[in-house]
């Protein structure tokens, strides 16, 4: 055996890029437009998936770094890490996040109602609506995020995605559907807004790595910050390749979604915790050995 070759080889081994987890949905294409615009794509390698798959590689060790349902963090919070200032929220109006139902909210007792695997945030706020109107004992069934499809089976569904913007935007579109924006619900509900997504670490890995999650969230916020100064730009370029006119884009991208987690935000997470059993939980950004920074 050559001595020193093994070394030799260990040193040519090429550095292994951040694995970070992107939805396919609109609602990522800021971040990904960032991304692009500021060279980060080049030093991260970029995942889609649906929200829950996103999760289950994020704790299966698959991804490093992802956006997640707020829904499955609350869940494994002990494993994983928020990071601080970004996420996928609305105050008020979501537009891509729904009730999609055959009749009337109030008509769904004793009826089916779907709740896409895709989407389980969705799902949760959902049922507690549902709670709060008095409407007893839908049954709850898990669909595809196939929309149509899951209607043949189910009587409404929560869902979110692009079809949903799309029964958001365009009356035709949706037919006779009822369509109850799941932002809007819980705004007038609690007066506060949602985070329907989160971008979270897993905890071992903050703590191994924390030089890389710094740097990649750096490069999401540094991304969100630049895609909000260009959104009109954006907006149009998107158009050219989505059934959505730029105006739509635009107002989705800057006025329906919020990618921060600011105070306001912290205050409707920590109340859907409270509203789904996670009564003991309280926000802590700053993750193992301070990873971040404390929030000022
Ligand atoms: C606001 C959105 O929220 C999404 C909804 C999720 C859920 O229901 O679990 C999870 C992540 C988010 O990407 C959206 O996709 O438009």
């Amino acid at each position: 055996m050559v001595p020193g070759v093994e070394i030799a080889d260990e040193e040519l081994r090429r550095p292994v890029r951040p694995r970070v987890g992107r939805t396919g949905f609109l609602n990522c294409v800021p971040l990904f437009w960032g991304l692009a615009r500021t060279a980060a794509l080049l030093s991260i390698d970029l995942v889609e998936d649906t929200p829950d798959a996103l999760a289950q590689r994020l704790l299966a060790g698959d991804l490093d770094v992802a956006t997640v349902p707020v829904a499955d963090y609350l869940l494994n919070r002990d494993r994983l890490v928020l990071l601080p200032g970004i996420a996928t929220s609305s105050d008020g109006p979501v537009m891509s996040c729904a009730i999609v139902s055959k009749v009337p909210i109030v008509g769904l007792e004793g009826r089916t109602f779907a709740i896409a695997s895709s989407s389980p945030t969705c799902g949760r706020l959902a049922q507690l609506l549902l709670k709060r109107q008095e409407v007893e004992g839908p049954r709850y069934v898990t669909s595809s995020e196939d929309l149509r499809a899951a209607l043949q089976e189910a009587d409404a569904i929560a869902l979110t995605g692009d079809e949903v913007l799309r029964y958001a935007v365009d009356r035709a579109a949706r037919g006779g559907l009822h369509v109850y924006d799941l932002g809007a619900l819980w705004r007038r509900w609690t007066g506060l807004p949602f985070v329907f997504g989160v971008w979270a670490v897993r905890r071992d890995v903050a703590a191994r790595a924390p030089h890389m999650v710094r740097e990649v969230h750096g490069a999401l916020l540094a991304a969100r910050d630049l895609a909000m100064t260009e959104a009109a730009e954006l907006a149009r370029r998107a158009a050219e390749w989505e059934v959505f006119d730029a105006v739509t884009l635009e107002h989705y991208f800057t006025r329906a979604l919020d990618y921060s987690l600011s105070d306001r935000q912290l205050a409707g997470l920590t109340e859907f915790a409270r509203c789904t059993g996670h009564e003991d939980f309280t926000v802590d950004t700053t993750g193992p050995s301070a990873v971040f920074a404390p929030i000022t």
